[in-house]
């Protein structure tokens, strides 16, 4: 159970977070919504402590994740994977060296500084490539895959790290539909079949509603709703993205009923 305890976080003058009070057991696939500025990126950065919360606790099982320092820290991070709108790949580096850099935290920092990666390493990073149907593109440089190909890989980063928690800030923000599909499919599989909690900042409602099972809405750093996508109605989604509202509410787009999380490059 993540549990986050009245956080806030304070910018100069501006209150970016303020004062969230959330309970997510494990598991749960969270769509963090609201509009531009309203706080999602501070509110996940804070959970793997890339910002640090002004005010307010958060608890991982119990442990108090706000008052790691040091090795402590760098293992939670590592349990708390972040999957980011870019990426973040070395485009250089073939696909496999880079869902292998999942694994620093598990492998001693000479083996990792000498890329001298064990067997069972590069089966385990095989493995997850082949979970996200792209184990064919191995050994491709990663700059030249298409972007959703290379959301995979950074998923399938994300998933050697054998995480806990993945926090996904806009993870479909530069992808077309048909890709924002396939990422959202396999973001959907990884915490229904590894039990993996899920928290996904997205800006489409559509997709939100139709892939997680619990939205949290942001405003301006307040939490302004917090239930099922079908409890979100227009007066819910009007208060959040104000103005925004009518290109915001549509259809949900569901993940696919009669085959949920096939993935296809
Ligand atoms: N490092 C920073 N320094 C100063 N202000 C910041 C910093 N990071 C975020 N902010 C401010 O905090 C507020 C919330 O920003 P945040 O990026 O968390 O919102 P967001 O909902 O993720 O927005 P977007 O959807 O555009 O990414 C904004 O007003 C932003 O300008």
């Amino acid at each position: 159970m993540l549990i986050i305890e009245g956080l806030s976080r304070r910018f100069g003058d501006r209150l970016a977070v303020d004062d969230i009070c959330l309970e997510v057991p494990r598991g749960s696939f969270v769509g963090v919504i609201g509009r531009s500025g309203a706080g999602k990126s501070t509110l996940l950065r804070m959970v793997n402590r890339l910002a640090e919360p002004t005010a307010g606790r958060i608890l991982w099982e119990g442990a108090d994740i706000t008052a790691l320092r040091g090795r402590a820290l760098r293992d939670w991070r590592a349990r708390c994977a972040m999957v980011f709108q870019q990426f973040n790949l070395s485009g250089r580096l073939d696909v496999l060296t880079n869902v292998l850099v999942g694994r620093l935290n598990h492998v001693p920092a000479h083996r990792s500084l000498l890329r001298l990666w064990s067997d069972e390493d590069r089966a385990i990073a095989l493995s997850a490539l082949e979970r996200l149907d792209i184990a064919n593109l191995a050994s491709q440089r990663a700059e030249h895959l298409s972007g959703g190909q290379q959301q995979r890989v950074a998923i399938a980063r994300t998933l050697v790290q054998e995480p806990d928690i993945i926090l996904a800030d806009e993870p479909i923000a530069s992808l077309d539909p048909r890709n924002t599909r396939v990422v959202m499919d396999a973001l959907a599989r990884i915490c229904r079949d590894y039990g993996i909690t899920v928290l996904c900042n997205l800006h489409s409602l559509d997709i939100a509603r139709g892939y997680c099972d619990r939205l949290v809405g942001l405003s301006a750093g307040h939490l302004v709703f917090d239930g099922p996508p079908d409890a979100l109605d227009d007066a819910a989604a009007r208060e959040l993205y104000g103005l925004e509202a009518e290109d915001a509410v549509g259809p949900a787009v569901h993940a696919p009923q009669a085959s949920p999380f096939a993935l296809h490059a």
